[in-house]
Formats: structure tokens, C-alpha cells, sequence
């Protein structure tokens, strides 16, 4: 089921935005500070109002949905990762299992398992989140998105507080959801993960759509100079490029 933000603005931050993400796929989301990455994630989650457009779901608004239905089709994994309460990362991770009050059931206990192994939190489960390292904490909070196994996962900046292993980790966890059915969108800073990784890119400039395409195109060296100001150059190979910047 696609979704999608038609006509989407938001005063300052979005202008007219429109796109239609697919499940099955990997969407980067890109651009440079304050371009409205996490504006449009947020407004993708249902999280944040436009003043104009819409979202939906399939065919359906999803400002329709009722809450427990939009959290079940939708995981977002926010930016920063404050945890109100310092509860076990077991607690944490079954959190996810809310929207479908079965924590406790041989299904939801599986899912859990899965976010447990798929963000190599084994050993954590006992401990408060508040004694987590900033890398451990953003994958407990990972694990309770999935744990939720929503249709779409919506991550603004996962890959940021993690170290090398985990990102190639949480790279593969991500294209096996995809694999799975799952739509996912990230956004990122790193163009070589998005130009890497992606099936498709978004690239937002100053709150407007201006690249919706495969990651080659998305992130042509041009468009690198128009949105980033940067000379760059792609080298190596198709799934194994490197971005060289130019001083
Ligand atoms: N709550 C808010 N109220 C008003 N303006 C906001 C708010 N949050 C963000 N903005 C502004 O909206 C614009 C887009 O912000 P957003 O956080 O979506 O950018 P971003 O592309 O995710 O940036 P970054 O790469 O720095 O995280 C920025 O100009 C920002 O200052």
C-alpha cells in the first residue's frame, strides 16, 4: 500500500510537496540543513498537520485512520531519542506492541524477539535506558518500531549515533523489511548510504521537492552543486560509491 503526501505545505518549512512512496522499497530522504527532512517525516508519520495537502495511505486520508490503526501502518523513529521514562529496554522494546494489546501473546513475544536479534540488543534487556550509550539507545529505540512490525518505518537519521558495524547492521535490517513487504523511508545525511542503498531518493531544498528519482539521478553531481554548493565527484562502482568532495 503507497503512501503518499499530495499538495503538502507548511509555513516556513514545506512548500507543494507531492510523492508516492512504495513498500517493498527503501526511500532516502536527503538534503541540506533545515531543508524540511524531518518536517516531511513527520508529516508522513501523521505527526504533524499541513496547513495544506493531504497524506494517505493506500487510497485512504490518513488523518482519518484512528490512532491505533495509524500506529500500527506507521513506525516512526524520531530524530532525537528521548525516552520519557527510564524503563528497561525489554519494557522499551515491547512497547512497540501497543497498538495491538498483544505483548504478552506467542505473536507479539516473536516480534519482539525479531527487534531483539534484528538490532543486536541481546544481554540489554535488563538494563534501565538511561545507563544505554547514545548508539545502544538509538537501537533499543529502533527495536520498538519494529517490534511493532508496522507496514511503514519512517526513520529520521537512524544511522547517526551508530558505529560502523551497526550502520551496515541496520542497513541490512532495513532492505530485509523492505524485503519483507515493508515500505521504508529514511531520512540521511550521508549521500553515499543513500546513493548506496536507496531504491529511490528524495532530495528537499529550502521546503521543496527537487529530486524524485534512482539515487544515480537524485543525486547527479549536479544536483549536488544546485542544493549542496559542494563540487563532488561519485567514484567506485554501483552499491560500493564514494562521494569526493572538492575543497
Ligand atoms: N517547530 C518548528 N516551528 C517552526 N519552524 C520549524 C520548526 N521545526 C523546524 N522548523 C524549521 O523548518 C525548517 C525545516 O526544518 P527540518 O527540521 O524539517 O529540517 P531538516 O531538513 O530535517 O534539517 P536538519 O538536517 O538540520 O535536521 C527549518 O528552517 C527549521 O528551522
Amino acid at each position: 500500500m503507497t503512501l503518499a503526501v499530495r499538495g503538502v505545505a507548511l509555513a516556513g518549512r514545506l512548500t507543494d510537496v507531492a510523492a508516492t512512496l512504495g513498500t517493498g522499497t527503501i526511500t532516502a530522504i536527503c538534503g541540506p540543513n533545515g531543508a524540511g527532512k524531518s518536517t516531511l517525516l513527520g508529516v508522513l508519520a501523521g505527526l504533524l498537520d499541513a496547513d495544506d495537502g493531504e497524506v494517505l495511505l493506500g487510497d485512504r486520508s490518513l488523518a482519518g485512520l484512528r490512532p491505533r490503526d495509524r500506529a500500527r501502518a506507521v513506525g516512526y523513529l524520531p530524530q532525537s531519542g528521548e525516552v520519557a521514562w527510564d524503563v528497561s529496554v525489554a519494557s522499551l522494546v515491547a512497547l512497540g506492541r501497543l497498538p495491538h494489546g498483544d505483548g504478552d501473546s506467542t505473536g507479539g513475544r516473536a516480534a519482539i524477539a525479531h527487534a531483539f536479534a534484528a538490532c543486536d540488543l541481546q544481554g540489554f534487556a535488563g538494563r534501565p535506558v538511561s545507563t544505554l550509550s547514545g548508539g545502544e539507545k538509538a537501537r533499543a529505540l529502533l527495536a520498538r518500531v519494529l517490534a511493532g512490525e508496522p507496514q511503514w518505518i519512517l526513520a529520521d537519521e537512524p544511522l547517526a549515533a551508530l558505529d560502523l558495524a551497526h550502520q551496515a547492521s541496520l542497513l541490512r535490517v532495513l532492505r530485509a523489511e523492505a524485503r519483507a513487504g515493508r515500505g521504508v523511508a529514511v531520512v540521511v545525511h550521508d549521500l553515499a548510504v543513500a546513493m548506496n542503498h536507496a531504491d529511490r531518493v528524495l532530495v528537499l531544498d529550502r521546503g521543496v521537492l527537487v529530486a524524485d528519482d534512482a539515487p544515480a539521478a537524485a543525486l547527479a553531481e549536479g544536483v549536488i552543486a544546485r542544493v549542496w554548493g559542494v563540487d563532488a565527484q561519485w567514484v567506485g562502482e554501483p552499491g560500493a560509491h564514494a562521494l569526493v568532495v572538492r575543497p
